[in-house]
């Protein structure tokens, strides 16, 4: 079992953030615009400097070049970011046979220019990119931001079965409380310079 740890974490003007993140569980954030959630899951990918300490089954973030800790615990940020011309580029040679239904492309995809992707596509993508990754963790930032109702649910849905089945300790930024209750093994939101868990319907 990969469980992720925090232990008395700070950044920016966040501090004292002690949390598990079970394999296979979704551990919601929310906040007010600005409160440090993108913040957060920087840290949490070695991305940003951040006191405290970081581990994922054992194996302290410091202890590992960061390339080798990002490849385990990989996040997907609000705005992908894309590097080659083609979509295919980013991915593995058979990622296009194996591209799940619930994403909504064809297999073409893979030939597609990047230019020409929708902000929602690109975060379905990302999704699938980070998936192929096999992480150990993942770190979602609102990752349904540019979705519509119907595609948020097929998503969601697709999502929480690929974090159960391979077991992935997930932070998952969310707004919207209706998604927080379909997803969430525990919610947490920043007040102030805490993470408060937040329980039941509050
Ligand atoms: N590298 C940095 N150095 C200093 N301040 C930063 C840095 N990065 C972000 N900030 C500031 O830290 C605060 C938290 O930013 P963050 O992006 O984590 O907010 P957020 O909770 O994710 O907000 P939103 O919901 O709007 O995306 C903001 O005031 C931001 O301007």
């Amino acid at each position: 079992m990969t469980e992720l740890l925090l232990e008395n974490v700070s950044v920016g003007t966040l501090s004292e953030v002690s949390l598990v993140v079970p394999a296979g569980q979704v551990i919601c954030l929310s906040g007010p615009s600005g409160s440090g959630k993108s913040r957060l899951l920087r840290a949490v990918a070695d991305l940003e400097p951040h006191g405290g300490r970081i581990s994922l089954g054992g194996t302290g973030q410091q202890d590992v070049p960061a390339h080798q800790w990002r490849s385990r615990v990989v996040m997907v940020p609000a705005d992908s970011q894309w590097w080659f011309d083609e979509v295919g580029g980013h991915f593995p040679d058979d990622a296009g046979s194996r591209l799940p239904s619930a994403l909504g492309f064809p297999s073409e995809v893979m030939g597609w220019s990047v230019s020409r992707l929708s902000s929602g596509e690109r975060q379905r993508l990302a999704l699938w990119r980070a998936l192929s990754l096999q992480p150990e963790a993942l770190l979602l930032d609102e990752p349904t931001a540019n979705l519509d109702g119907s595609s948020t649910e097929t998503l969601e849905t697709w999502l929480l079965a690929e974090i159960r089945r391979r077991r992935i300790a997930t932070f998952w930024v969310a707004h919207d409380p209706g998604q927080i209750h379909r997803v969430a093994d525990a919610h947490y939101r920043i007040q102030g310079t805490r993470l408060e868990p937040v329980h039941g319907g509050d």
